[in-house]
């Protein structure tokens, strides 16, 4: 089997007396785009910042393209190929577009030139060309979503980890971004997304991983994962599994 783009084991985190993740393993595939799902709390993106190293693990490892990152600063991981969104945006709001997404693209490239051109390429592939001569203020929510993918994709990732990159956005904006995403799995980089927007997670993902209460509860394709009880459970309570079935059997 080829080697995973990332391999977690036993990876586990705390603050205070709260088990935020819990000893949690899996393995990303070189290519494909996965998804992160699990309720409000349940550790998602506290998970993401322990794989790119924005916190530390206090047990367990992380390897990155076969390499041991546990622990590694992000802009190491950055270098390596791992490129990371947050849920909260926060461009250079008076900078252009262009200049905000040449931030991402110096990171491999130090002329001024370069960097602004990347920007042009990357702004296409988001659908921001339009926008590249305005400021970042001047942006909708969907545009700025649009900004913090178009940074982290201007530094060449082999690894791109989405922070609810749909939060926020309204139904035909959704729309819009589903085949942005698409294209840019399909382009080889090997996406994760933290999703809430289930719609999207079905539309888009081929492994989705389930995490409740700091633990990986499931894992499978998204229709296996939306018909397992455990899955149910955590989303809508215990108890609801059985109750679902017993009312599908009234019916
Ligand atoms: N820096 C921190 N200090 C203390 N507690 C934290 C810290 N970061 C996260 N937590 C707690 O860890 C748990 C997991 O939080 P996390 O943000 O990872 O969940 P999540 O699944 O991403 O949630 P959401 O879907 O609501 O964004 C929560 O109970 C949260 O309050």
């Amino acid at each position: 089997m080829a080697e995973p783009m990332l391999a977690l084991s036993g990876v586990s985190r705390s603050f205070g007396g709260l088990m935020a993740v819990s000893d949690v393993s899996l393995e990303l595939p070189q290519y494909g785009l996965s998804a992160l799902i699990g309720p409000n709390g349940a550790g998602k993106t506290t998970l993401f910042a322990l794989m790119s190293g924005f916190i530390r693990p206090d047990s367990g490892q992380v390897l990155f393209r076969g390499e041991d990152i546990t622990g590694r600063a992000p802009h190491r991981n950055a270098l390596r190929g791992m490129a990371r969104t947050f849920q909260i945006v926060q461009p250079f709001a008076q900078q252009t577009v262009r200049e905000n997404i040449a931030v991402g693209a110096h990171m491999r490239l130090a002329g001024r030139r370069e960097a602004l051109e990347r920007a042009e390429i990357v702004a296409q592939q988001v659908g921001l060309a339009p926008q590249l001569d305005k400021p970042a203020a001047d942006l909708t929510v969907g545009g700025r979503k649009r900004l913090e993918l178009a940074r982290a994709l201007a530094t060449q990732p082999r690894l791109l980890l989405l922070d609810e990159v749909l939060a926020g956005l309204n139904p035909a904006e959704i729309a819009d971004m589903i085949p942005v995403v698409r294209s840019i799995a399909a382009s080889g980089v090997t996406v994760l997304m933290i999703e809430h927007v289930m719609q999207a997670v079905m539309n888009l993902a081929q492994h989705v991983w389930v995490l409740a209460q700091g633990r990986l509860i499931a894992q499978g394709t998204p229709a296996q994962v939306t018909r397992d009880d455990k899955v149910i459970e955590a989303y809508l309570g215990h108890g609801t599994a059985a109750r679902l079935r017993a009312a599908e059997v009234a019916r």
